[in-house]
């Protein structure tokens, strides 16, 4: 981590406004001010005294020219500037009123939210888009015997082998797996990682195979743990573990597919981020099950790691779909986990 962060802290507050057909408006940073040029949600600082709402409020009105229900909070993002240590707090705008114009002689644009990736903006506003575009969860398959009516268990090397039985030659255990990711997928999942620390390595090829063609006819992201050259095969995403962040020099699969990184440490995080990834995952929040004994590393560190970086941030240990409002108040854009989102069956 920086040795001397700046020790002005800012307080800045700002919205998401959008109109009648969906679209965000995007203002323009003026010259002669900081990060000049770059496209940002309007909104401002927070003079001393007031609450969120009232600042965010006032800045519309003198920004734009409008009057505005603060909404909900979408992200709040902590980031280290040269000269600063921002925290930028995003509302939803609920109903608003008025015609909005660059009151300050800023340009404005009213932009899909699929296209705001196009606009440059300051670092801080990366992980905020995300949190517009992307899945606020992202599923981390258990081991193909791993979660059982709710329990993580180690497959038992007592047990009998898993051999291929059936018409479409997976085993019984394989099958429930293929069957819980289905219904992660009917309820909602939009992201997965494929993973299975222990899995049958002459399995796993056929098995990620099949739960890739279920993610695709479902239209859901897929990435693949570790094996960039099995991602490269399937045509899926790549999930680097921590460690093998090292081993790579430039991006191993295409710009068109993702790519993720487990992460600790800022270290890693920056690497992740050279690397090109689209995303990482930090952790681990809370103590969990696999890593008994093993403390969390708790928000507060949390947010100190996302402030060095602009990466999309998933939050991931011992944590559910409910932990969501709390991982967004510390600049995560939504939560990873196996256990929680993972459906066992229930007969
Ligand atoms: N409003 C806004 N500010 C942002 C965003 N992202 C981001 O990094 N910032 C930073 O947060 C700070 C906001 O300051 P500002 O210049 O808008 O503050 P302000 O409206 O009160 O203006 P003023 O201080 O020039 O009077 C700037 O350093 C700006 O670069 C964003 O999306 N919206
Ligand atoms: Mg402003």
């Amino acid at each position: 981590m920086t040795e001397h962060p700046p020790a002005r802290i800012v307080q800045v507050v700002a919205g998401v406004i959008r109109d009648v057909r969906g679209r965000i408006l995007l203002s323009r940073r003026t010259e002669g001010r900081d990060l000049a040029g770059l496209w940002e949600f309007p909104g401002g600082k927070i003079d001393p005294g007031e609450s969120p709402e009232a600042a965010l409020a006032r800045e519309l009105h003198e920004e734009l020219g409008i009057r505005a229900d603060i909404g909900v909070p979408l992200i709040t993002v902590p980031q280290l500037y040269p000269d600063k240590r921002l925290t930028l707090d995003v509302r939803h705008i609920g109903q608003w009123a008025g015609t909005a114009t660059g009151r300050e002689g800023q340009a404005l644009a009213w932009v899909p939210p699929h296209k705001l990736a196009r606009y440059p903006m300051p670092p801080a506003d990366r992980p905020v888009v995300a949190a517009l575009q992307q899945p606020a969860l992202y599923l981390v398959t258990p081991d193909v015997n791993g979660l059982v009516a709710g329990e993580a268990t180690a497959p038992s090397s007592a047990e009998a082998p898993q051999m291929p039985a059936g018409g479409d030659g997976f085993s019984p255990a394989e099958r429930r797996w293929l069957d819980a990711l289905d219904r992660a997928l009917a309820q909602g999942i939009r992201r997965v990682q494929l993973r299975a620390p222990t899995a049958d390595p002459t399995r796993w090829p056929l098995l990620t195979a099949a739960a890739a063609a279920r993610c695709s006819a479902a239209n859901v992201e897929v990435l693949v743990n570790g094996d960039a050259t099995l991602a490269r095969s399937l045509g899926v995403g790549l999930h680097l573990r921590a460690d093998q962040l090292a081993s790579h020099d430039r991006r191993p699969v295409a710009d068109d597919v993702p790519l993720a990184a487990s992460c600790h440490t800022v270290e890693e995080l920056r690497a992740a981020e050279s690397l090109g990834c689209d995303f990482a995952v930090v952790g681990s929040i809370r103590p969990t099950a696999s890593h008994p004994g093993a403390a969390g590393i708790g928000w507060d560190h949390f947010a100190r790691l996302r402030e060095h970086i602009s990466l999309p941030l998933y939050a991931i240990g011992g944590l559910g779909a409910g932990d969501l409002p709390q991982a967004r108040q510390h600049g995560a854009q939504g939560i990873a986990a196996i256990r929680a989102l993972w459906p066992v069956a229930t007969d």
